[in-house]
């Protein structure tokens, strides 16, 4: 099983992802992200899709017409590790934000 990060190493690393923020209650990250219109909304769904399934390693996630909230946690170590962190870059990439 993989080992979860402290919460002080996960708020270092989120320095460097500044659209995300801890969900301590959940033992995750989260952001919510906003596009122009649903289009390029599940554009970017359809896009992380891909990543997350050669990652193995797959967001939980909602979309309500443009916008498309993330939790990111990794259930193998009922925390944050370091795959999660690796998915919510991948994803601000193809975000554009
Ligand atoms: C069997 C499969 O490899 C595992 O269930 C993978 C799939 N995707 C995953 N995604 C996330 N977020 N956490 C996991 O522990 C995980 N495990």
């Amino acid at each position: 099983m993989a080992e979860p990060m402290t919460r002080d190493e996960i708020r270092e690393a989120l320095t460097r992802l500044p659209g995300w923020t801890m969900d301590e209650a959940r033992d995750a990250i989260t952001r919510r992200f906003v596009f122009a219109d649903f289009s390029e909304a599940f554009g970017f769904m359809a896009r992380v899709a891909l990543v997350a399934e050669a990652m193995d390693h797959h967001p939980e996630w909602s979309n309500v017409y443009r916008t498309v909230d993330v939790t990111l946690t990794s259930h193998d170590a009922n925390g944050v590790t370091r795959r999660d962190l690796d998915l919510a870059r991948a994803m601000d990439r193809i975000a554009g934000q």
